[in-house]
């Protein structure tokens, strides 16, 4: 990582900061040069490879389900046209493509459990859960429960998203990617622009077809990876 030479740098410039986060941490006076470190290295961690692995499994079910991957493309060719760059400002109206990263996150979480310590006594509902406990969150399990997302819970169905997230399934907030609360990913909004900006241009210019050679081996750790890699073909329409 190059992070300290990057804030050593930036140190010597101090009349020259940029306008973004590190400057930020380096302005506020009571962070000290580990502690930044420490910071840039969680969100370099946090943010390059879980998007990485959503855009993999992406291609992975847009490769094996056609049918989706077409009303994406007709989708983006309507409202980009096909030369167009996919501006932030009308990701909004790429309805199906939101519907299938969704509905990828759901079936592949990049992230699929998180722990929890228990500070103080708590209580949830009839269950106390006492200090000091580590609690496992377990979103890829809660992703794949029947009794939430019915009998098609391990299908790749993006509709079930057409009405927006808290009316995919029958608890609103059983959709949990980026997990939900005051610590919700604070990457989300990034990692779903990234996503869209990234698959609109791909769509835009490629078919994906499944390599012959793909084995459906997800390998869970704290990243949920593609076991025996994501071989998807790229061809030029
Ligand atoms: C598909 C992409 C991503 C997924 C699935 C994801 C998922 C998550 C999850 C489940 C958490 C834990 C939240 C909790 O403990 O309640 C988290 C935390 C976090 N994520 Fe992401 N993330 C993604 C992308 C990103 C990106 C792109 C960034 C930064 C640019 C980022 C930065 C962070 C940070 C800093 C935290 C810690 C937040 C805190 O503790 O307050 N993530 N993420």
């Amino acid at each position: 990582m190059k992070f300290h030479g990057i804030i050593e740098r930036r140190l010597k410039n101090v009349n020259q900061q940029e306008n973004d986060w590190l400057s930020l941490m380096l302005s506020s006076g009571n962070m000290t040069k580990h502690q930044i470190i420490d910071e840039c290295c969680a969100m370099f961690i946090a943010g390059s490879e879980s998007t990485n692995i959503l855009l993999a499994w992406t291609c992975v079910h847009l490769g094996i389900n056609k049918m989706w991957q077409d009303k994406a493309r007709d989708e983006i060719f309507e409202v980009l046209h096909k030369e167009n760059r996919p501006l932030v400002e009308i990701l909004g109206r790429l309805k199906i493509l939101t519907m299938i990263i969704n509905e990828t996150l759901r079936l592949c979480p990049a992230v699929p459990f998180i722990m929890k310590h228990a500070q103080e006594d708590i209580k949830l509902g009839e269950l106390t859960i006492p200090s000091g406990i580590d609690i496992e969150v377990p979103i890829i399990s809660v992703h794949h429960e029947k009794t939430i997302w019915g009998e098609n819970a391990s299908q790749f169905d993006p509709s079930r998203f057409s009405e927006g997230i808290s009316k995919a399934s029958k608890h609103p907030m059983a959709f949990m990617p980026f997990m939900n609360g005051p610590r919700i990913c604070l990457g989300m909004n990034f990692a779903m622009i990234e996503a869209k900006v990234t698959l609109a241009m791909i769509l835009q210019n490629f078919d994906i077809s499944i390599s012959p050679k793909y084995k459906h081996v997800p390998v869970g750790g704290l990243t949920l990876k593609q076991g025996s890699g994501a071989p998807v073909i790229f061809r030029k329409i």
